[in-house]
């Protein structure tokens, strides 16, 4: 049969690496998806909503560097928008695409189904534009090979979502095949005078120090360059501290490792660390409200920062310059200092001694952390939810190879349900851990029952303290109340005539160490595990990030 613009879109997917594709079917992109299934080297993932397929997208893209989203028209994109401003937000080259209405009616001032009721389709590549790196409606199938090879390339380039627009009549319409993927896909290199430059700025920024140490952010891994740092630190010797949304991409076994640096809610000694170095190289860092606990956790001395494509320091800049490339340039010159290290092991507290509570006692969050740092292996892979599971799972400390993944620059609550499934399609050989609040479940509970559809093994916890308590912290009102579910009855009526979900809930010590004997043994489907708590019971950690960031949106206008 002929090659069309649907076959042309499906073979550039899959030659950037991935396999399978997110829907939600609507007559504007039915054709659409017939092409991509078509494909033998995708398959179509069907989710309940186009918010969920969106997000499902964003955690497949964690999994494998890139990932689509395809949905239909206005009803289904607007959805869809809420994670890709995820992906734009986290940095994942999301490819939202969206089916859109027949070329002739525009010209025959048409009022079509779906749309806002004019002739003006216009508005959502209007709106695209704004929560991507590049955006591209097809117009005719002539142009589709230039402009969806060149939404790709952006995406791919910047780590950003781009959106492909392609009306229901020219999918199936003829289109040339693609060209050498390397076109699209070749990384744009530093720029070799820059990079020399930035070395040698470097040099000069760390001469003379007596205490240099290493901020690794979350932005490392969405460059490539975790193996440059670890190559860059063990080079220097030095303390190595992680903010909170990029815990994991430094081994926390590892010796250099000095906690994660989240001012008054640190683990371990970064806070003291980082304010005793008298030289910080910032790797891929985001110095947001919540990573520095409402403006009162900066470095506190002139920093450098390493970016994902330009590198920064007190009275430079240096454009053109990968971070990779700089890490690893910066590795063969610098000279060891492991000053920051002796300060470490003289501040590096005792682990806490932990009472193990006998089984009738009643399950606290701190049981249930406990628990769940005895589950993690390297093959776990644990997805913390927006809420106190934040300050839970940043606590834990993660065994070499374990995978953390967080949406700490977005936020959405009910992030974590699709993202671990979409997550889960791309790595099907990972444990999955979810930890997760019983206000961010409300949102996206419908992406269990694609896991029950997958058969995938992953083990829920759902942190059930009647409310969204990050936000009683913040601030509370009757707002923060909502209605409770039976959670463990609801996911077993997923099963309906065929499906595996498995729903329990515990309240006590006891009754958790059954659960996750059962979970463990659950193989072919998820379990929820309904964790009882009070309402009162959240961690320590919040009440005081709750009350900086509560003042940080307090403060008063600048101009009356
Ligand atoms: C409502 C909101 N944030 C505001 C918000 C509202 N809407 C979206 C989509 N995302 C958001 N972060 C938040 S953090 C709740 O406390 C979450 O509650 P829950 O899941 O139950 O977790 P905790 O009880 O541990 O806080
Ligand atoms: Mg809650």
């Amino acid at each position: 049969s002929a090659f069309t613009v649907g076959d042309y879109l499906a073979e550039r997917l899959v030659q950037i690496g991935i396999r399978h594709h997110f829907v939600v079917p609507g007559d504007y992109n039915l054709i659409l998806l017939d092409k991509l299934s078509a494909h033998p080297q995708l398959t179509e993932v069907g989710c309940a909503n186009e918010l969920n397929c969106s997000m499902a997208a964003e955690g497949y893209a964690r999994a494998k560097g890139a990932s689509a989203c395809v949905v239909t028209f206005s009803v289904g994109a607007l959805s869809a928008f809420n994670g890709t401003g995820s992906a734009y937000a986290e940095n994942l080259p999301l490819i939202l695409i969206s089916g859109s209405p027949n070329t002739n009616d525009a010209g025959e001032f048409h009022i079509l189904h779906h749309t806002l009721g004019d002739h003006d389709y216009s508005y959502q590549f209007e709106m695209a534009k704004k929560i991507t790196c590049c955006a591209v409606s097809v117009k005719r199938a002539v142009d589709a090979p230039r402009l969806i090879d060149r939404a790709i390339r952006a995406a791919l380039i910047a780590r950003k979502p781009a959106y492909i627009e392609i009306p229901t009549n020219l999918s199936g319409a003829a289109c040339v095949r693609p060209g050498p993927i390397n076109a699209v896909t070749d990384p744009v290199p530093s720029d070799e005078g820059a990079l020399a430059a930035a070395i040698d700025q470097a040099a000069q920024y760390l001469d003379g120090k007596k205490k240099p140490i290493i901020l690794v952010g979350p932005k490392l891994r969405r460059a490539g360059a975790e193996k440059e740092l670890l190559k860059l630190a063990e080079k220097l010797g030095c303390s190595v501290a992680v903010q909170p949304a990029a815990k994991g991409f430094f081994p926390e076994d590892h010796p250099q490792f000095v906690g994660i640096f989240w001012g008054q809610v640190s683990t371990l000694a970064a806070d003291s660390i980082v304010h005793w170095a008298d030289a910080i190289i910032c790797a891929g860092t985001v110095f947001n409200d919540y990573s520095t606990v409402g403006w009162t956790a900066l470095p506190n001395i002139p920093h450098m920062v390493a970016e994902m494509d330009h590198v920064t320091f007190p009275g430079a800049h240096f454009s053109r310059v990968r971070l990779c490339d700089f890490l690893s340039r910066l590795a063969e010159v610098v000279t060891r200092n492991d000053s920051t290290m002796i300060e470490y092991a003289r501040l590096c507290p005792d682990p806490p001694t932990e009472r193990v509570p006998n089984a009738e006692e009643e399950l606290t969050r701190k049981e249930i952390s406990r628990r769940v740092q005895g589950l993690l292996t390297p093959e776990t892979s644990l997805f913390v939810e927006t809420g106190d599971s934040w300050f839970n799972g940043i606590q834990l400390r993660l065994p070499q190879g374990a995978d953390f993944e967080i949406e700490m620059q977005w936020g959405h609550i009910g992030w974590s349900i699709p993202a671990a499934f979409g997550y889960a399609m791309g790595k099907r050989d990972r444990k999955i851990i979810i930890m997760v609040g019983d206000g961010s479940f409300q949102v996206t509970v419908q992406e269990v029952s694609q896991m029950v559809r997958w058969n995938l093994p992953i083990i829920i916890l759902l942190m059930n303290n009647k409310g969204y308590t990050i936000e009683v912290e913040i601030h509370d009102g009757l707002y923060n109340r909502i209605k409770n579910w039976d959670y463990a009855k609801l996911v077993e009526a997923f099963n309906s005539t065929d499906g595996h979900a498995l729903g329990l809930q515990v309240a006590t010590v006891g009754e958790l160490a059954v659960a996750i004997e059962k979970a463990q043994t659950h193989a072919d489907g998820p379990t929820l595990i309904e964790c009882s708590l009070h309402q009162d019971d959240c961690s320590r950690e919040l009440i005081t990030w709750g009350h900086f960031v509560a003042a940080a949106n307090a403060r008063p206008p600048t101009h009356a």
